[in-house]
């Protein structure tokens, strides 16, 4: 699918989608539960299905409304093959949550995913008891045996996304475990993890996020589960407030421990009119000027910084690059090249990217199959000359599904963009 965006100015609100992350563990915990309970405000992004799927597949009955998602314990499915579609999460998460069964199981994934490294998983299964074999450090990737209460250290420097899981799964053991865990990226996303599992009666202490003493024979409380709004979605429209008018996002917890809440710093460095009321966010354009941020904890957010820096007078430095080679593009380059497309002045380098603020002509650019990259391009086209048409426009649906009806009802009716 092709998406142009033509240059406007928007005015207007919208609701944050359901978080994504939020979604994906409050999948996990319901089918670890295994008692009725249920989710409201359900996703129903591409990430939030695949996670769906692999949890009817290892036993849970699912039965969903628009509203919700109620789970009870089922009956595991013939087979023994999760099919992760693109998520990093579902692949990284859910190997340790099937080995608390024991059954031989192989989880695969389609497109981007094939390509994203899985084999820091490898030794600390072994040491807890699971046979664990990745495809050379890639997916697909088998499991046999039971996961058992251990201790072991894992090297989360590529992802945090592991750690989530085995925080989930470990509880559920016959005893206690402990994970030293270093080089921890993506920091906020494991204080996600464990407000999660707070929520449903896990108790886990740590040490700085270092250490976590994990008890054993704990029970997952049946639990009726709110989903959060999305920050790292909404980061787009809010983004595009500052660029092109005024945008209001509602349903964004302002207690929220999301990473990507993380976007209001930089809007304000940068510049933008930000204001704040219950559970709406409002961003205006201000007077735009270079900022410097560090996303190493938010890598998200790269795509829409991107775009913001577009727009600001001056040099903008995003520290962090090197977390963006794994995601569902080599982000860093795509932002580079996309960007350069259409007429911007982005620099990569080892560990930060270079943005200098300069006005956009437009054209065509490709999405590298990557929703951020999609959504940072729709986002930047608003400020261009001559508009941007986007290819593989559809992926935005593994976080956004309703992306593009958004943002069309931001720039409805609204005058063409004059810069
Ligand atoms: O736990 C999560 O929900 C996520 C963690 C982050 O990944 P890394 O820990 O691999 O950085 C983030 O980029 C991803 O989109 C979602
Ligand atoms: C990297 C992302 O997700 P995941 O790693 O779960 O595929 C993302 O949503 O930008």
């Amino acid at each position: 699918m092709e998406k142009f965006i033509r240059p406007a100015a928007i005015d207007g609100q919208i609701t944050a989608p359901p978080s994504k992350s939020d979604m994906l563990r409050a999948v996990a915990a319901a089918y670890l539960t295994h008692a009725e309970c249920e989710i409201l405000r359900p996703s129903d992004c591409d990430d939030a299905l695949a996670a769906l799927n692999i949890v009817k597949t290892l036993g849970a009955d699912v039965e969903r409304t628009s509203e919700r998602i109620r789970f009870a314990p089922g009956n595991r499915q013939p087979g023994s093959v999760l099919d992760c579609g693109e998520s990093g999460l579902c692949i990284r998460m859910f190997p340790s949550i099937a080995a608390l069964s024991g059954a031989a199981t192989t989880l695969t994934g389609r497109g981007s995913l094939l390509k994203r490294p899985i084999a820091m998983i490898e030794q600390p299964l072994r040491d807890l008891n699971v046979a664990c074999e990745t495809t050379n450090g890639l997916p697909p990737v088998s499991i046999r045996g039971q996961l058992h209460a251990g201790i072991t250290t894992i090297d989360a420097s590529t992802t945090s996304q592991f750690l989530t899981g085995l925080l989930m799964a470990l509880p559920l053991c016959d005893g206690d475990s402990e994970i030293i865990v270093t080089n921890l990226a993506s920091k906020p996303y494991i204080e996600m993890t464990l407000q999660l599992l707070r929520a449903f009666g896990i108790t886990i202490e740590h040490d700085a996020l270092t250490r976590f003493r994990i008890p054993g024979r704990q029970r997952y409380r049946a639990t009726s589960y709110q989903v959060e709004g999305d920050w790292s979605g909404a980061a787009f429209p809010l983004v595009a407030g500052a660029i092109a008018g005024r945008a209001s996002v509602a349903n964004l917890r302002q207690d929220s421990c999301q990473a990507d809440k993380a976007i209001l710093n930089a809007l304000r460095a940068a510049g933008a009119l930000v204001q704040i009321a219950e559970d709406v966010v409002t961003v205006s354009k201000g007077d735009l000027t270079a900022f410097e941020f560090d996303a190493t904890d938010c890598p998200d957010i790269f795509p829409p910084l991107v775009a913001l820096a577009t727009y600001c007078q001056g040099k903008t430095v995003i520290h962090g690059a090197q977390r963006l080679q794994v995601k569902e593009s080599d982000r860093g380059l795509a932002l580079l090249q996309e960007f350069t497309k259409m007429g911007g002045r982005v620099t990569l380098h080892e560990k930060r990217i270079e943005i200098y603020g300069n006005p956009l002509d437009g054209g065509m650019v490709d999405s590298h199959n990557d929703h951020r990259i999609a959504m940072a391009c729709a986002v930047a086209a608003l400020g261009s000359n001559r508009g941007v048409r986007i290819q593989q426009a559809e992926c935005v649906a593994k976080s956004y599904p309703d992306f593009f009806q958004d943002f069309g009802m931001l720039t409805s009716n609204q005058p063409q963009f004059a810069p």
